[in-house]
């Protein structure tokens, strides 16, 4: 053979070994497979061109000139998945546990400027030791580098971060400046400081699953959109996730064929109890409205009062936001806001439309929410809707009371089009607050104070505790029976499908943080 061609061809075998056979081992023990085995999952088979397979650290502190590895612990290149162009990174943790340095980020940031450029999502598969630490400050500037460039990119190519073992430091902005983080269950953490530190400071001892794993960040802090069993499911939940979105915010999400033959959904006529204070589940309305088994949810465990998430409407894609009265009635605090406020934030970046459906008692009452803010954190999801320019339409099922009527998209905000069902009640608050205090004299003097709420409530409710009064002044487009909904959304929708709104000119607003 020409000794060049085996000069390459012996540096590509290398550069495929990684860190070698034995820490190859040490991962497959884990249950861990190795950057090249995750990109095979993820991509086309034979889509996928790999760039920077040659390029190796710098350094020859500590001996490191030594220690030369092809490609410095990061596979880079782009591919496709289901035919769309994807950019993709995926750290090897078999090369100094995946640690970033100075030619490691430079590998990230080349793929992450080709993706900005032609207009494709990125992928990051992350599993690292965080910066290369005999690189010290060199490797520093590497992350923000990344950071500089994820923050360029948001809002203009979809950023998708993996967490497939450590995420440490400051290692962990750049996923959490992504659009979508999808941990691994068990075998990856994330944390600003370990469990090590942790104890040195404030003397908690904490696992590093309990105070970073999957499950601590899908419930408790939601830093974790969706989990994955393992490697493998990861990469299938990544590729659902690209089938909603659009290839960059040039573009509208592709939108599949569809034959119409199920406009018409009976079984929502009864899906309202007929006491109101009884709680129903929304997944049972949002089934009943979208295509068969196209709903995606985003922070399914985390802040359950309200539900985010992608489905299908005869083949388009949209964004659903929708109250929960299965859990605290539905009301809206400090974590549902903010996690329906970067989601109707990421749809209308993207230009997903979006779909409300409201059964909204109003907000969280008591001092943890109060001292915790809910007034700044409430407010990030009404500017989320009041800035939104894409097609937005919103059901009311049920409840829509006092200010929470108004931040559920409502059309004083600008939505497009909004339906009520005949259960829906709008009114400043629910009819036993509401003639407790209007009536307050009137009961307190009554023989039976109890007798006289009750009639004052039924009058109230009478009065306000339905959908008529709004739609007479049109604040409700259409009073429309359940089972016509999809038959419904699907019309308007596509009726809005030009819709273009003209922004004033600003360098950015100042949505409340
Ligand atoms: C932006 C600011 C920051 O990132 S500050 C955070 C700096 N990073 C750290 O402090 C983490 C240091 N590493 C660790 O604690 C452990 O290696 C972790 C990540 C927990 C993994 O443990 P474990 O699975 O047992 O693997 P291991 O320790 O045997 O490591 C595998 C090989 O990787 C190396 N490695 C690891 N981290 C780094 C790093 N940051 N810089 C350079 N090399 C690193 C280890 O030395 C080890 O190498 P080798 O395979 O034994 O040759």
């Amino acid at each position: 053979m020409d000794p060049k061609i085996k000069k390459l061809q012996e540096r590509i075998a290398l550069a495929h070994l990684g860190g070698g056979e034995k820490r190859i081992a040490k991962q497959h023990a884990k249950k861990k497979l190795t950057a090249r085995e995750r990109i095979d999952y993820l991509l086309d088979e034979g889509s996928f061109e790999e760039m920077g397979i040659l390029v190796t650290h710098r350094t020859t502190d500590f001996g490191m000139e030594k220690e030369v590895y092809f490609g410095d612990g990061v596979v880079t290149g782009y591919g496709t998945i289901e035919g769309r162009l994807v950019y993709v990174y995926a750290q090897d943790f078999t090369v100094f546990g995946g640690a970033l340095s100075e030619t490691h980020a430079e590998k990230i940031c080349k793929v992450m400027d080709l993706a900005m450029k032609v207009g494709a999502p990125v992928i990051g598969l992350n599993d690292s030791g965080g910066a290369r630490i005999q690189e010290g400050v060199r490797s520093l500037g590497g992350y923000a580098d990344i950071f500089y460039r994820n923050v360029q990119s948001s809002g203009v190519v979809p950023q998708i971060s993996a967490i497939m073992g450590p995420c440490a430091g400051g290692a962990v902005y750049s996923p959490a400046m992504t659009d979508f983080t999808i941990m691994v269950e068990e075998t990856s953490y994330m944390f600003v400081t370990g469990p090590n530190v942790v104890k040195t400071v404030t003397n908690e001892e904490v696992t590093a699953e309990e105070l970073g794993g999957a499950s601590t960040h899908a419930v408790k802090s939601g830093v974790a959109h969706r989990t994955a069993a393992n490697d493998i499911a990861c990469m299938e939940d990544i590729k659902k996730l690209l089938s909603y979105l659009p290839q960059s915010n040039r573009e509208k999400p592709a939108r599949l064929p569809y034959e119409l033959h199920d406009e018409v959904r009976e079984e929502l006529t009864d899906v309202i109890p007929d006491n109101p204070n009884k709680p129903y589940d929304m997944h049972n309305v949002i089934n009943g409205i979208i295509d068969k088994d196209s709903f995606y949810e985003i922070h399914e465990d985390y802040a359950e009062n309200i539900i985010v998430g992608f489905a299908r409407l005869a083949g388009r894609s949209i964004g659903i936001i929708a109250n929960q009265p299965m859990y605290l009635a539905g009301v809206l605090g400090v974590n549902s806001s903010v996690k329906a406020a970067r989601f109707v934030r990421f749809c209308d970046s993207f230009n997903i439309p979006m779909l409300v459906l409201e059964d909204v008692p109003g907000f969280l009452p008591g001092t943890d929410q109060e001292w915790n803010g809910i007034i700044v954190h409430g407010s990030k999801l009404l500017y989320a809707f009041c800035e939104a320019t894409v097609p937005r339409v919103t059901v009311i099922t049920r409840k829509a009371y006092g200010g929470a009527y108004d931040v559920m998209n409502s059309k004083h905000i600008g939505a497009d089009f909004n339906f009520a069902w005949p259960t829906a009640e709008i009114a400043v608050m629910g009819a036993k607050g509401a003639s407790e205090i209007i009536f307050r004299k009137e009961i307190a003097s009554a023989e039976d104070p109890a007798k006289k709420l009750a009639e004052k409530e039924a009058e109230y409710a009478e009065k306000f505790a339905d959908p008529y009064s709004a739609a007479r002044r049109g604040f409700i487009d259409e009073v429309i029976l359940p089972k016509n909904t999809r038959r419904k959304l699907i019309k308007a929708f596509s009726m809005l499908e030009n819709k273009e709104v003209a922004a004033p000119k600003r360098k950015h607003g100042n949505i409340p943080l």
